[in-house]
């Protein structure tokens, strides 16, 4: 019967796609609609083969944890990647050598084009397939429970690629509505809404059938992480299409609230995606692979409480000096000074977990990486609270020093310990021994660690000297430099920063070598495929 459902769904989405891609207003919206059209129409078939067919009975333990869907994550992660630390290498280097903006490929793979589809594809296909997959593990793990919803987490996983192709394929093709961060157009949020409001269905009914009393500290950053994203990604994409069938729509809100409310979302997506949700993954893997208990408990939840509270408000300190009102520019400002605290308690939290286990940083490189993952958010964290000073922002912002900033959060930390969790993952995933090499994830560990650092130090570099460049007058009260002049001095700075890039990539792909081999050559795990224990 429910294939009966199914195919009357399927045969009319692939009808509707078809009078879409009929009267398309623009070529990403007729695009999108022919690929919704193959897939749906695809889909159809595969239901249609299937119905009546006498069904195997389910081979798969009920009892156990649901990790296929987490196999495909960690593959997901691991694939869009690479995709996005090549976009990213590449971008840096159309920077350094602007003839890299191919005359035929103008309009498609320019800068302009190919920027947004970089962050999108590290932040959101990397960032968020590790975190999808990681809280579907640690909450299973932590709650002693199978996903909730039986093939709901699997509409999570391909719904989320989905919105990950239709935004990619978006950008390219030109559909954006310039909001950084959320940049694709309604028909892509709407569908992100719905993948968005299953995950959160999954998530919450794991832990609403946990046979564990308690609920685990990482469950509570990851469930803030999915809240708040719904949240935010609502309210930051209030806009009316201009038709159903095109791509174009214009924003509810207007001027300065709309640039408030974009980076109210902005700066949030920040704290939600790129912290909380990231500090999750590490309240599990940290102890996890240190073999000791969690520092602090209290420490925690005190951190969680006041994190969450405080980034709410410090969205305002990209909007300094501009038509907000002073009032609210301070406000984000004493907020984003305060968050520095509770930052560092996470940072703090975590270190100290290693107390008494110290002496295994000499021996596993995958803590080292969890570690050093930790060293870089203090730093980035140190580092955010100090440029929201307004008169620290006056010379970073507009400048590389703000690209340094985000890069040693997203490289230091949400890289490493997703690299650190990939680590863990996938001997225990595939059902190995151990992994296949320890040695190749010490050249990871090297060639990730300087990619950063000659990241970090040249945008430092080029990023305060063109504040100052922009800054120096003469005796007469002339501007010294043209904005050419700066752009020129940036050179070198940018040929290093690219350089750091090829070094982080390749730590990534001797990374993904290392995964395959781990779970196709290490030796298997015997006692494969146990069943659910309270609280692993
Ligand atoms: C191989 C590694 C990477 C390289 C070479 C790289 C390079 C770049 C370049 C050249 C830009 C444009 C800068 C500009 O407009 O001046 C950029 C922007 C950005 N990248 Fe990366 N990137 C890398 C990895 C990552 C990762 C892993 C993340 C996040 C998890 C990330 C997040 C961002 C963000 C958020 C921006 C926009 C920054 C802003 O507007 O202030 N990048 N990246
Ligand atoms: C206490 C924590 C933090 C504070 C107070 C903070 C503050 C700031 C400030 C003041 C800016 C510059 C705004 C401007 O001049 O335009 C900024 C930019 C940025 N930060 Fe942070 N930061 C923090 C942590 C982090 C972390 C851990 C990450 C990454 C994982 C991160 C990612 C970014 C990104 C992506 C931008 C660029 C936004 C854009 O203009 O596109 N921040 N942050
Ligand atoms: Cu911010």
């Amino acid at each position: 019967m429910l294939n009966y459902v199914k195919l009357v769904a399927l045969g009319l989405i692939t009808l509707v796609a078809m009078i879409a891609a009929n009267y398309a207003r623009d070529l990403s919206y007729m695009v999108h609609a022919m690929l919704i059209m193959v897939i749906a129409g695809a889909m159809f078939l595969w239901v249609l083969r299937n119905t009546d067919e006498p069904v195997t009975p389910d081979s798969d333990l009920s009892a156990s944890y649901m990790d296929g869907v987490i196999r495909y994550g960690v593959i997901a992660t691991a694939f869009w990647g690479i995709a996005g630390f090549l976009v990213g290498t590449f971008i840096a280097f159309q920077l350094a050598f602007p003839g890299l903006n191919f005359d035929w490929s103008e309009g498609y793979a320019n800068f302009g084009r190919l920027r947004p589809l970089h962050t999108s594809a590290v932040i959101f296909a990397f960032g968020g397939n590790a975190l999808i997959c990681t809280s579907f593990y640690v909450v299973q793990r932590t709650c002693a429970a199978r996903l909730w919803g039986g093939n709901l987490a699997w509409f999570v996983f391909w719904g989320y690629q989905l919105f990950i192709v239709l935004a990619a394929t978006g950008y390219l093709l030109g559909a954006t509505q310039s909001k950084e961060y959320a940049e694709p157009e309604w028909y892509v949020d709407i569908w992100l809404t719905l993948v968005w409001v299953a995950y959160l269905a999954v998530f919450l009914g794991t832990i609403i059938k946990r046979k564990e009393p308690h609920i685990y500290v990482a469950n509570w950053f990851f469930l803030s992480f999915i809240v708040t994203v719904a949240m935010l990604h609502i309210v930051n994409n209030l806009s009316l299409p201009v038709s159903i069938w095109g791509s174009q729509s214009v924003q509810v809100f207007a001027g300065v609230q709309d640039a408030m409310v974009q980076w109210w979302y902005g700066h949030n997506a920040v704290g939600f995606f790129l912290t909380a949700g990231f500090l999750g993954m590490m309240y599990y893997f940290v102890p996890k692979q240190a073999d000791r208990p969690i520092f602090s408990y209290k420490l925690s939840i005190i951190h969680f409480w006041a994190l969450i509270f405080l980034y709410i408000w410090a969205g305002p300190h990209h909007l300094h000096y501009t038509a907000l009102p002073d009032w609210a520019s301070t406000l984000g400002m004493v907020f984003s000074i305060v968050l520095w605290m509770p930052s560092w308690g996470g940072m703090i939290n975590g270190l100290m977990t290693l107390q008494g286990a110290w002496d295994k940083l000499r021996t596993d490189p995958v803590l080292r990486m969890l570690v050093i993952s930790l060293g870089f958010y203090g730093m980035s964290t140190f580092e955010g609270p100090m440029m929201s000073i307004r008169a620290v922002n006056s010379l970073s912002h507009y400048t590389d020093w703000t690209i340094g900033h985000v890069h040693s959060g997203a490289l230091g930390w949400n890289g490493m310990i997703t690299f650190g969790a990939l680590y863990f993952l996938v001997p225990r995933l595939w059902h190995r021994e151990r992994l296949y090499s320890l040695g190749l994830v010490s050249w990871h560990f090297w060639l990730a660690t300087i990619g950063i650092v000659l990241y970090a130090a040249s945008m430092w570099v080029t990023g305060i000297m063109e504040g100052l460049m922009w800054r120096e007058v003469d005796a007469n009260g002339f501007l010294v430099n043209s904005f050419a002049d700066t752009v020129s001095a940036k050179f070198p700075m940018y040929v290093v920063r690219g350089l750091g890039g090829v070094l982080y990539l390749t730590g990534a792909l001797i990374m993904c070598y290392n995964l395959w081999m781990t779970a196709t050559r290490s030796p298997a795990k015997a006692g494969a495929g146990a069943a659910a224990v309270p609280a692993e």
